[in-house]
Order: C-alpha cells, then structure tokens, then sequence
C-alpha cells in the first residue's frame, strides 16, 4: 500500500460535535508528513506525548516522531516531543499501567497545552485517551490507530477509558480527539489476525446501519481478506462515515442512538472478560457477541432466521470466529450485570430488526440469555 502504486486523494470524514467537530483523515503514505497535518490542525503545539504500542515503534512510531521533532509551531517555537511505549494486548488496559502513564507526564512537564497522540490499536487509543481525558483534567489528544479496528471504530467517537480485572472499559470518560489520522499504509505490518479481528467492527456496520453496505461486504469479503487496497479504503470511509453520523447525533450514549454501536458488545465483554483478557481479540469477541445478539433476536421472533445465516456467513467469509466453545454461561451472566447498558438493575441488548436495523430492547427473559449463550458453544 505505498503511495506511488496507489496515489489516493486523503479523504476527510467529519464528526460533527459543534466546537468539539474534528476530522478523520484516511490517506496512504502521509506518516511522514504528520507534523506538517498535525500543526495545521493545533498551531500554537509546542509539547507532544506520543504514546504507542510497542508493536509499532518500530517504523511507524518512530517515523511519527521524526516528523514532529523537526518542526517549530507557528511562534517558531520547536516542538518538543516526549515518547513511551506501552506494551502490546488488552492487560495494559489497566489502573497500574494508566498511573505510570501520569506520572510520566508530569515528569515530562506536562501542562494543559501539551498535546498527547495515541499510535496503535484499541487498547492504546482507549488508555492513552483516558489518560488525556484526566490529566490536569482534560488535555488535547490525537488518534493515529495502527489497527484496522482502531481505524473503524475505537479512535473515532471519544469513548476513552480502562479495564476492571472483571469489568471491561468500566472506568472512563468521553473525551475526543482533535484529529484521527489514518494511514492504510500501516496495515502493512498488522498480523493476519489482528486485520481480521477488526472486519467484525467494519461487519457490524453493515447489519446496525447500512443494508446496502452488507451487501457490498457481501460481495467483497474475498477482496477484504486480501487486503486488496481499494476494498479496504471503502470499507473504512464507510465505517467511519457511519460512526461519525451516529456519534453526531448523540455524543455520549444518552439518547439510546448511541448503543446500537454496541451490537454484540454484551456478549463480546463478557466473554473477554471471563476467559482472560487477551485470550480472544476484541473483535474476535465481537463476532461472538453479534451471533449471541442475532441468535437472540431470531428466538424472540424480532427478526427473521435470515438474518442470523447471512451473518453467520458473512463473519466465516472474513475468517471471524461464530461460535466459542468455552463460553461459561455461569461466569458471564454476572460480568453481563455490570454492562454499561444497565439501567435501573436491567439489562438491555441491542438486537437486530433487520439487515441494517437494529433497537435497544429491555425486560428479556434470563433464560433466553442463557439460550443465546449455548447457541454459539
Ligand atoms: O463507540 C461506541 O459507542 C461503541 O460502543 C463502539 C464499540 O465498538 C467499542 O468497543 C466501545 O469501546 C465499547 O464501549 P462500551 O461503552 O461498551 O465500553
């Protein structure tokens, strides 16, 4: 995915938020002018934190770096640049690592004008922006996600936070980032694995919002698993695009739009949770949890038995996992409890109308829970 093979145009997805609006730029090969993007955007930066993954320092971190150390902000001041990896996988979602992360920015002399980036996945956009959101009360981030999750869905919307050992993202803030800029070029180095585990976010799209976005991942999933650089292109514009509407009209998940983006996430908490964070990959977990959901709403009768096989099918044509074994009804129904979705002790699901429809659906019976649960053993 170098630029000279594939000379795209960047595109700019907008969230509108009123003055907290900012822009996802989805380009190749623009790494290396990050700064020059960066300070179009915050001219008066003079302090940037670069918080990456481990797993990327090395070119992608690094050549971030460079393009920011070379550079003085619009007073001609040169940019300082403080930098710290974290290490890759869900645990570093954690009270330990988020103190050590605090008290790294103070002794970095950190203030309210410093600017912290966010390079790497999920977990490291979702950590480092907590960590922003709660320095000196709130300083300005920037996601630049190495992950094609964190390009669809995590670094798009201020969702911030950190793990509890039994609770996924139980502590956090809504904070969002001045910019997201995306790169396709640094899916070059993402494991298989990882790349597949962020088409269930990309899937997800598809049967929440866009019924013709399902049928184009229908007819492009080959192309998707190959990485071919058009397919991949497309699907992310239209995920954020997606994202960005939704998030638009309702920032902080208060008027119920908000949580059809938690589709599957019921389930997929509680199964990362209860086998051990890590064991699966967050969207491995999805692809689970978005099963359960369907596999609900069919025994319901919310939705036609369609739907869930051309789900299934969909999911297993991007190598996503459908079913897990070791799913331990006992140990997931109380992690379930503790879902953000609760309201007033009840749990609530996101279930699926139709292809590209989905409602939030209070008052379900514990025992259909369960059914949904064994459904995908
Ligand atoms: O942005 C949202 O809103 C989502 O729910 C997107 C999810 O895919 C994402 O995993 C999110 O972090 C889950 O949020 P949570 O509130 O269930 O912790």
């Amino acid at each position: 995915m170098t630029s000279a093979s594939h000379p795209h145009p960047t595109l700019c997805v907008e969230v509108p938020l009123g003055d907290r609006s900012y822009n996802i730029n989805i380009g190749t090969d623009q790494i290396d002018s990050f700064g020059q993007m960066l300070l179009a955007t915050l001219p008066d930066l003079s302090h940037a934190l670069l918080i990456a993954d481990a797993a990327v320092e090395d070119p992608w971190a690094k050549r971030l770096t460079d393009s920011l150390a070379e550079r003085s902000n619009q007073h001609g001041t040169p940019i300082r640049v403080s930098y710290r990896s974290v290490p890759s996988g869900e645990t570093s979602k954690s009270v330990s690592q988020l103190s050590d992360i605090w008290q790294w920015m103070l002794d970095s002399s950190t203030d309210r004008s410093s600017v912290l980036i966010a390079v790497g996945g999920g977990v490291i956009g979702d950590l480092a922006g907590f960590a922003a959101a709660s320095y000196t009360r709130g300083i300005r981030f920037i996601q630049v996600p190495t992950t094609l999750l964190a390009m669809v869905d995590s670094s798009v919307g201020g969702k911030t936070g950190i793990n509890l050992p039994t609770s996924k993202n139980m502590v956090g803030a809504f904070w969002q980032p001045s910019l997201v800029m995306i790169d396709t070029d640094v899916l070059s180095t993402l494991p298989d694995r990882a790349y597949i585990s962020g088409l269930a976010e990309v899937i997800k799209y598809g049967v929440i919002d866009d019924a013709a976005f399902f049928d184009w991942l229908d007819a492009n999933a080959a192309k998707l698993v190959a990485r071919d650089d058009e397919a991949v292109r497309h699907a992310i514009a239209e995920s954020c695009r997606s994202k960005s509407r939704v998030v638009g009209e309702d920032e902080r998940e208060t008027s119920g739009r908000r949580a059809i983006l938690n589709y599957g996430h019921t389930f997929a908490h509680a199964i990362e949770a209860t086998a051990g964070y890590g064991e699966l990959l967050h969207g491995e977990a999805v692809a689970i949890g978005m099963q359960m959901a369907a596999n609900m709403a069919v025994d319901l009768g919310m939705c036609e038995a369609s739907l869930l096989s051309r789900q299934t099918a969909l999911l297993r044509a991007c190598g996503l996992p459908t079913t897990f074994a070791a799913a331990d009804v006992d140990a997931m129904l109380p992690v379930m409890q503790r879902d953000k979705k609760v309201s007033h002790g009840k749990l609530r699901f996101i279930l699926p109308e139709r292809i590209g429809s989905v409602g939030l659906v209070g008052d379900i019976d514990p025992a259909a829970v369960i059914r949904a649960i064994k459904s995908c053993r």
